[in-house]
């Protein structure tokens, strides 16, 4: 039997005829997802930040990252490929999320994140504060066993309650060890720093599944030690990034609830992002991009090109 032959992916509309600034943005300016066939990546808004414990904001999160990456070319030099070429990418919108009710919120989101998947798609979420890892790892760990988180911070986020509740952008991860979501051997923090609760932190931290690539590690490794520690603690495990932006200094991000000095410059994270080329990815997110704190689209601009990097990585995965 005739098989009908894939049609080419549907990329962006040409700069040089549409312009930037037209038209209601979706990421990279790319199809909505009702636009297209099928898609290899799906980019799913979460506008939600009922779980954060400071400054709020990160519900405007998605529509932000959106409106600044307006200005993403479609060649990316730094790892010869051209993304909108190799995969259908397409933005699927923002999930309605409960803001009153945490429970109600996570089930949302699962729900909305694996029936995105089961259409067969990647999906590299935009939030949103981190609360929304937990659900999105609920979904993955159903089809993949138990993930590899590779999570960018400045904080652990595996604390445990927060005023008795559960469900917080700093809970995530303690929640997704406890339910066994986790491999507990291949889970890694990075770009950590500043004061934590007490020195505890750091060993259910370690019990709870993370080895720790610390902000201050890259002054003395730099990038090329982070991406060694990087790879050999993933291994071929699927590999979930969670990219909470204030991992980048405030000054390469001010646009973020929980800022925290010390942190890494965009070139940093975009570098280190570089080597995760090769490894088995099965979702990503960027969370925590709070619009009202952002200045001249700094952090949304910082947010687009981490988003645009790992969906080239994405890209060089996919088999020719
Ligand atoms: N930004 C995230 N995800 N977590 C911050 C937790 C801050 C705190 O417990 O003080
Ligand atoms: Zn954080
Ligand atoms: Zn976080």
């Amino acid at each position: 039997m005739s098989q009908s032959p894939t049609p080419a992916p549907i990329g962006p509309p040409d700069a040089t005829r549409v312009p930037r600034y037209a038209e209601p943005a979706t990421f990279a300016r790319l199809p909505r997802i009702d636009q297209v066939s099928r898609a290899d990546v799906a980019i799913v808004g979460v506008p939600f930040d009922s779980g954060v414990s400071y400054r709020p904001g990160a519900r405007f999160g998605p529509g932000h990252i959106r409106a600044s990456s307006k200005l993403l070319r479609p060649y990316n030099p730094a790892q010869d490929v051209s993304p909108w070429n190799v995969l259908q990418v397409a933005d699927a919108g923002d999930i309605a999320v409960n803001p009153f009710d945490l429970g109600e919120a996570v089930q949302q989101i699962d729900t909305a994140i694996t029936e995105v998947r089961s259409d067969g798609a990647t999906v590299l979420t935009l939030g949103g504060d981190h609360t929304i890892a937990l659900p999105i790892l609920r979904s993955l760990s159903r089809d993949h066993g138990p993930i590899a988180v590779l999570h960018f911070d400045a904080h652990l986020d595996t604390w445990n309650t927060y005023f008795g509740a559960p469900y917080t952008h700093g809970t995530p991860f303690r929640r997704a060890s406890e339910e066994g979501l986790l491999d507990l051997e291949r889970c890694l923090h990075m770009g950590t720093r500043g004061p934590l609760y007490a020195d505890s932190d750091l060993d259910d931290d370690a019990r709870l599944g993370f080895a720790v690539v610390r902000s201050d590690d890259y002054e003395v490794d730099g990038v090329r030690g982070a991406v060694d520690r990087m790879r050999a603690r993933l291994g071929d495990a699927p590999v979930y990034v969670s990219i909470d932006i204030d991992v980048l200094d405030p000054a390469h991000a001010p646009g973020t609830g929980t800022p925290e000095a010390g942190g890494l410059t965009s070139r940093e994270l975009l570098n280190t992002l570089r080597g995760l080329n090769g490894l088995n990815i099965v979702g990503a997110d960027i969370v925590e991009v709070s619009p009202p704190y952002d200045h001249a689209e700094i952090t949304g601009i910082a947010a687009a090109h981490v988003a645009y990097e790992l969906l080239s990585v994405l890209a060089k995965g996919r088999p020719a």
